[in-house]
């Protein structure tokens, strides 16, 4: 039985990976950051908490010891890193734990592995935010980076120290250059998330609207789970490498919410520019979005669009889901969530915008 350590199990990321290896018969031991709360919930909604084959403990990848230790104990032929702050705003405000957690902590990785087992292959979870100011359109693996974030900067130092690390030691360490990639279990701070959320209770009956900052940022957004299940082919390949994988179509913030709000059933049409910008119902002419511009960057990333060509040759990976699958599957997902916790709060639903098919989905979708 392989045997797999993924760092960042409760994220996103980390939840659909152990689905996936457990899946694939994989023993695995996840490890999170120690909090008075662990949050399961992402496991727990995958049905993988209580898993046999899964064991949880904390470690801190600051902690050179604890991963040491961590590897020692649980004897990986595999180790994803996904363990870090990914919170691109985040890191204006902490710029040096943001270095710490996700510039030193694969740096601490790669000196366990390298003391413990150099064997174990690793998977560094690098990012498209490296590319920052981009150099090239669209991005793929020979693109110079221009970070425009400490969390990008700090991103940039771990992925050349695991390039580092395998033409120096003869390392196994793969870097994965994803894009962004969204999911009913996206953190409520993603934008995709925060829009899904924010449409969902205005489709209930919420009067408040969604608040946003840059709408004319460009991303390309795929599903994390088909993103996982390159992480994995990474390690699968017969040498570690370096892979984008992208969808190759950007579109704005703008357009990834007008898309959210039609599959809610709600029309939006927009007025105004700039900060003054509106998203308004086509139907009642309600207020549907405004602007906040507490939610503007320091040091904007506008346009990101990502090649992943050599990841279709080499490994044969695809994504399987368009942009407006995922879209529905979010919405839908966070139209059932509210439905369940009016639903627990004894409060009536609002008339939700022309939604018969709503209650269905409540049943059917997972809980968030
Ligand atoms: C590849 C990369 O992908 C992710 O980083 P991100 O692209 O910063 O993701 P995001 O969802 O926070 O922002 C996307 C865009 O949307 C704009 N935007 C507008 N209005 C709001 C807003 O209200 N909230 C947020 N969060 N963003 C907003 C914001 O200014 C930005 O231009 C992480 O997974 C990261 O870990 C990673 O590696």
């Amino acid at each position: 039985m392989k045997r797999a350590v993924i760092t960042g199990v409760t994220g996103q990321d980390g939840a659909y990976l152990t689905a996936l290896l457990l899946e694939k018969g994989y023993r695995v031991h996840g490890t999170y950051r120690r909090s008075s709360t662990p949050n399961f919930w992402r496991l727990e909604d995958l049905g993988v908490r209580e898993h046999p084959n899964l064991t949880l403990s904390c470690c801190d990848v600051t902690d050179l010891g604890s991963l040491a230790r961590l590897i020692d104990t649980a004897e990986p032929d595999e180790l994803y890193n996904l363990g870090a702050q990914t919170y691109v705003a985040a890191s204006f405000e902490q710029p040096i734990a943001t270095a710490m957690m996700t510039g030193m902590g694969p740096l601490n990785l790669l000196e366990a592995v390298r003391i413990v087992n150099p064997k174990i292959r690793v998977y560094q979870a690098s990012s498209a935010e490296m590319f920052g100011k981009v150099q090239t359109v669209p991005q793929n693996e020979k693109t110079p980076f221009y970070p425009r974030s400490p969390y990008g900067v700090a991103k940039v130092f771990a992925h050349w120290m695991g390039i580092n690390y395998r033409e120096s030691y003869g390392m196994f360490v793969a870097s994965g250059i994803l894009f962004n990639h969204e999911s009913p279990l996206r953190g409520l701070e993603f934008v995709t998330r925060r829009i899904s959320d924010g449409v969902a209770r205005i489709a209930h009956g919420s009067k408040k609207p969604l608040t946003l900052g840059n709408l004319d940022a460009k991303r390309d957004w795929g599903y994390a789970k088909d993103y996982v299940e390159g992480m994995w082919r990474m390690l699968q390949a017969d040498e570690p490498d370096s892979f984008v994988l992208a969808t190759n179509r950007t579109e704005t913030v703008r357009d990834f919410a007008a898309l959210a709000f039609k599959r809610a059933g709600i029309p939006i049409v927009w007025t105004g520019q700039g900060e003054d910008e509106k998203g308004v119902s086509a139907i009642d002419g309600s207020e549907l979005v405004s602007i906040n511009p507490e939610f503007y960057r320091p040091a904007e990333v506008s346009l990101l669009i990502g090649d992943p060509a050599k990841a279709r040759e080499v490994l044969g990976w695809r994504q399987t889901t368009t942009l407006e699958e995922l879209c529905a599957l979010m919405v839908d997902a966070d139209m059932a969530r509210v439905a369940r916790e009016r639903h627990a709060a004894h409060e009536p639903l609002g008339q939700p915008a022309g939604h018969a098919w709503l209650a269905e989905r409540a049943v059917a979708a997972p809980r968030l």
